[in-house]
């Protein structure tokens, strides 16, 4: 039996939004779109090239003099409408989510209130782009720095939050007067395509928001090249992200990056265990294990390794594996075939290093791409896990002595995304929170993600920041008026 539901269908779109009119490829070519439970068909999308990314681009540089020069309180009213549509099309939105990607409904509507917290936080902050006055140099002389829109952007998003991805970049560029064009992930282009239907809806003016969908190289392509985008903002992997910023150094682009991860998970041996435990099952089975910002690497202090591992199988036992349409599912199934794969390299290669399977440890007596939550133990600081995200449901338990020892096992990573850990003595919660090199750390938590906060990582996880009121200056440029009157 389908799982596209009546009520979805209206939320369906197979043609991409250009210029505010709903269109085909100039090939006539799509891509379908797959459940990755079923692996039925679900829609197909135009398979767009050059010439349409092209054409968005110049609708988005046409675009821009007029909704760039309304003004924030205008912008911030058509966001929240935006932000309302979205939030009265929780459950559909969410349900089309999951049959995209996969993840449970549940989990699926709450990105959808994450994604719509985005559009409402930046709708806020639109009035709030401030600038500031300087003391002249002389009596006549005034000096002022205002902040300008960036102009045409440029957005690239992944498959894993196909809401939240989008909107963390679409709201702020918007709420300061930008345009933006953006390529979502093949395998969840309709996540990205309703909720541009909303926000056409909600008011946005023609070619301020569109939505192309189609070969990742030859869109990305023409983002790179074209002298119009002043402004490219990706979240995916860290190689992708590599090209694109090599690709955008010709023209001088602004460039933001929330790329890979690899975040350790420490547990000291003054943590409360019961709240370590549920902390590592919040960020570790979030999206299946398949976030950039998920543990992947957990430092266990030997005196408490064997309580604590007691304390988080018993609540991995509880983990219910299946189809995220069915009530009561936490685990939906993998996105990809290519990803159970990667499990199952991480898994063979953490046994061949001396790590015990305890708990699951292969794929799920359903089948297709889902796989049991698994818990290794005894693993060591150099298998392959700790060196690149594992983007699936395995907790890798490695024990440590020292906390100068799992200090230099968390920082021994090019990564530095998103790290956490459980402690309750002051002076070490201060140095480590201090010590560790992530972008955001987590203490006595493992949910970090909202958008209030700057989300983005250093070295190879990334640079620029998403949500905050920094997110703003992603898509603004200083101006320096210096007046003598
Ligand atoms: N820091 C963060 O917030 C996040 C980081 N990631 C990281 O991304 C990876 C998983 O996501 P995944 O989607 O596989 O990553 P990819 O980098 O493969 O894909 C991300 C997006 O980039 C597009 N893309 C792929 N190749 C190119 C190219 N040559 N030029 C332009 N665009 C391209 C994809 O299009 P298409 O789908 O058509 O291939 C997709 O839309 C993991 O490493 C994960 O850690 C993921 C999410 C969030
Ligand atoms: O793609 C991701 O993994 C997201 O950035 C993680 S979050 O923002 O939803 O935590």
């Amino acid at each position: 039996m389908s799982d596209i539901r009546p009520n979805l269908r209206k939320f369906i779109y197979e043609q991409c939004l250009i210029n505010g009119e709903w269109r085909s490829a100039d090939s006539g070519k799509t891509i379908a779109v797959t459940n990755p439970a079923t692996q039925e068909v679900i829609a197909h999308v135009p398979n767009c090239g050059a010439t349409e990314t092209e054409h968005a681009i110049q609708a988005a540089a046409t675009a821009l003099p007029a909704w760039r020069q309304k003004t924030a309180a205008e912008r911030a009213q058509v966001l929240k409408r935006w932000h309302a549509l979205v939030m009265e099309n929780q459950q559909a939105l969410g349900e089309l989510m999951t049959l995209e990607q996969g993840k449970p409904v549940a989990e699926a509507k709450g990105e959808i209130a994450y994604a719509a917290s985005y559009i409402e936080w930046f709708a806020e902050e639109a009035r709030r782009s401030y600038g500031e006055t300087i003391p002249g140099l002389t009596a006549s002389q005034r000096i002022i720095v205002t902040r300008e829109p960036v102009g045409v952007c440029a957005a690239i998003t992944p498959w894993n939050f196909p809401a939240a991805m989008i909107t963390r970049k679409v709201a702020p560029a918007l709420a300061v007067g930008c345009t933006i064009v953006v390529k979502p992930a093949s395998e969840t282009p309709l996540t990205a395509l309703a909720l541009a239907a909303l926000a056409q809806e909600a008011g946005v003016p023609n070619g301020v928001f569109s939505v192309v969908t189609g070969d990742a190289k030859t869109i990305g392509e023409a983002f790179t090249s074209s002298e119009l985008v002043r402004k490219i903002s990706f979240t995916g992997s860290t190689a992708v992200g590599a090209t694109l910023m090599a690709a955008s150094a010709p023209t001088l682009k602004r460039i933001s990056l929330e790329l890979g991860g690899n975040a350790p998970f420490i547990v000291f041996d003054d943590a409360d265990l019961d709240k370590a435990a549920q902390g590592l099952i919040d960020s570790k089975f979030r999206n299946a294990g398949q976030t950039c910002v998920c543990a992947n690497r957990v430092y266990v202090q030997r005196s408490i390794a064997d309580a604590f591992t007691q304390k988080l199988l018993e609540k991995v036992r509880a983990l219910n594996v299946g189809n995220g349409f069915d009530d009561g599912v936490t685990i939906g199934p993998l996105i990809s075939e290519k990803a159970v794969e990667k499990v199952e390299k991480h898994i063979a290669d953490a046994k061949q290093h001396g790590a015990e399977v305890v708990y699951g440890g292969a794929r799920h007596e359903l089948g297709g791409t889902w796989f049991q939550p698994t818990v290794l133990s005894n693993g060591t600081p150099d298998m392959l896990c700790t060196k690149e995200e594992t983007f699936g449901p395995v907790v890798p338990l490695i024990p440590f002595d020292s906390e100068e020892e799992a200090l230099g096992y968390a920082n021994a990573s090019e990564f530095g995304l998103a790290a956490y850990f459980y402690a309750r003595d002051a002076g070490r919660i201060r140095r480590v929170a201090e010590g560790i090199e992530a972008g955001m750390v987590g203490v006595n938590t493992g949910l970090i993600s909202n958008a209030t906060a700057p989300f983005g990582g250093v070295k190879a996880s990334g640079m620029g920041r998403e949500g905050g009121h920094q997110g703003l200056d992603e898509y603004t440029e200083l101006k320096y008026v210096c007046i003598d009157v």
